[in-house]
This record gives structure tokens, sequence and C-alpha cells, in this order.
């Protein structure tokens, strides 16, 4: 039997009953290594922080989780399935969603049509369905207008009034708002937030992560993965803070801890000269 290596096995023994068990994940891209034997785990209900300098691996880690690149090596538990091969389709269905670095909102279409396309795969596009099966195709219609109107309700009551009008004329946060309301569409189990506050001001930052909050204490069991640049953020939000370097885990704890450990401001100050 091959022996574990040791951080794994403490990674293990810490979370016994993980919702996401990530044990020597290696991700290269030609000859960089962009994960290095990552070992971490990400609890149910548990929000935690995904910290590090730029080019350190954070969205290589959520790109492999959601199936858009497959590791070199190492696996990732999910809900006790194994997620590395699985399609970004399959794992999306399994309950892992995310949002975006940069806006994938389509401009010219409403909000009810890009929170919807986010779970297109569900829907029953066949063209004789279509054409043929008006009724049935009024009630998918009508069930997604319940789901969506249910979402904006919880998320952010003020953009129900305005389903139907286009995205391009909505501000800054309300357009992460769409885009956060996409992502719960599936009512996922894992969140994945890929730096949520870039491109808004500190005020809309902290609404936009009242918001969180708030879906938060209302969808039972959701855990969320947030990078994030903004440190204020991360203390108000994260329950655990994972730091990485380089592909590899320097630091973990509270926001607190990882604030005072000397690793993690070396990263950091190292990349400021
Ligand atoms: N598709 C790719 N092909 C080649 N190299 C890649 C690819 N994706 C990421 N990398 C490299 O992997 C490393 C980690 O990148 P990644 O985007 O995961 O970092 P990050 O921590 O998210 O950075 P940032 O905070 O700037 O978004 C970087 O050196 C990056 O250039």
């Amino acid at each position: 039997m091959s022996a574990l290596p040791k951080s794994a096995v403490s990674d293990a023994l810490a979370a016994p009953q993980a919702l996401v068990q990530v044990t020597d994940l290696t991700m290269r891209f030609g000859g960089l290594t962009a994960l290095d034997k990552l070992n971490m785990h990400i609890g149910d209900g548990e929000v935690v922080g995904l910290l590090g300098p730029n080019g350190s691996g954070k969205t290589t880690f959520f790109n492999v989780l959601t199936g858009l690149y497959k590791a070199s090596s190492g696996s990732i538990i999910y809900n006790n399935t194994e997620v590395i091969g699985q399609t970004p389709q399959e794992i999306y269905r399994s309950g892992v969603a995310r949002t975006f670095q940069r806006s994938r909102l389509s401009l010219p279409l409403t909000v009810f049509d890009n929170i919807v396309i986010g779970d297109y795969q569900h829907m029953n596009q066949g063209l004789l369905f279509n054409l043929f099966q008006r009724k049935a195709f009024r009630a998918e219609y009508d069930s997604y207008v319940a789901k969506v109107e249910a979402l904006l309700n919880i998320f952010s009551p003020p953009l129900v009034a305005r389903m139907f009008e286009p995205v391009e004329t909505f501000t800054m946060i309300d357009r992460r708002r769409i885009e956060v309301c996409r992502a719960l569409l599936s009512r996922p189990r894992l969140l994945l937030l890929d730096e949520p506050s870039a491109g808004m001001t500190h005020d809309e930052t902290e609404a936009l992560m009242d918001d969180i909050l708030q879906v938060r204490g209302k969808l039972e069991n959701l855990s969320i993965v947030l990078i994030e640049h903004e440190m204020n953020v991360i203390e108000r939000i994260t329950d655990r803070c994972i730091v990485l370097n380089y592909g590899k885990k320097i630091a973990e704890g509270t926001y607190a801890e990882i604030t005072a450990d000397p690793n993690v401001q070396t990263a950091y100050l190292g990349e400021a000269e």
C-alpha cells in the first residue's frame, strides 16, 4: 500500500466528513506547476477564503474543481465521489456552481434570460417539444419564472420587478448579483466565487457581501469558497482561510491566524518588491 504524505493525512484527519477533500492535487501547464501537491478540505456549510499572490494557483484550483482543466495528478473527492475525469456538466449537475473573475453576462439579454442560461441543460430544448407541446413548454417556462423570482427574492428583492429588463441597464453591483443568482439557480451545495469584488467600490463590495451572508443564512448547508484580494471582505465573511503560493498551501486558519503568519507576510511582501 502506498503511504499518503503527512500533510494529506493530517488534512483528512482534520475533516473526516468534508464536503470536498483535495489530496495531492497537481496541475502542470508544460513546465509550469500551477498546483503543487495541494491538500485541503472544505466542510459542509463552511465559507473558505482562498488567498494568495497573483499567479499562485487560485483560479486554476476552481478550473480543476469544475472540470475545465483535468488535473495532472491527485484527487478531489466531492460528496463522496471523485471529480477528476468528470465533465463540467456532470460536476455542475452534482451541485458545484461558480462565478468568473470577468463578467460573463450577455448585456442585451434580460436578467431572467441571463440567469436561466446557466441551467439550460436542464431545460427541454427540443424543437418538436417547443413547437407542438405549447402547454408543456409554457408550464416549463412558468416554472423557471417562479424559480428565478424566488431566488431574486432571497438574494435581492428589488431585482424582481426588473426581471425582464436587459442587463446592460443595471449597475455593476446588480450585474454581480445577477451572476451570483445564476450560479445559485441550480441550488448548489458548493458555490465558488472568483473575486466577486473586482471592479466595484468599497460600498458596493460591502453591500454584495451582506447579500452573500444573507443567502448563506437562508440556503441550508451551502458551502462557499471565495477567491478575494480585499482583506476586509475575507475577514468579514470567511470561517477559515487557505493561502497558496506557487501552487502550494503555505498557511491555513482563521483570518487572524493567517494574517499573523510570517510565511503569508513574506509571500505578499515578496510580491510587492
Ligand atoms: N491555461 C493555462 N495555460 C498555461 N498556464 C496557465 C493556464 N492557466 C493558468 N496558468 C498559469 O498558472 C499559474 C496560476 O495561475 P492562476 O490563474 O491559477 O493564478 P491566481 O492565483 O488565480 O492568480 P490571480 O490572482 O492573478 O487571478 C500562473 O502562472 C498562470 O500563468
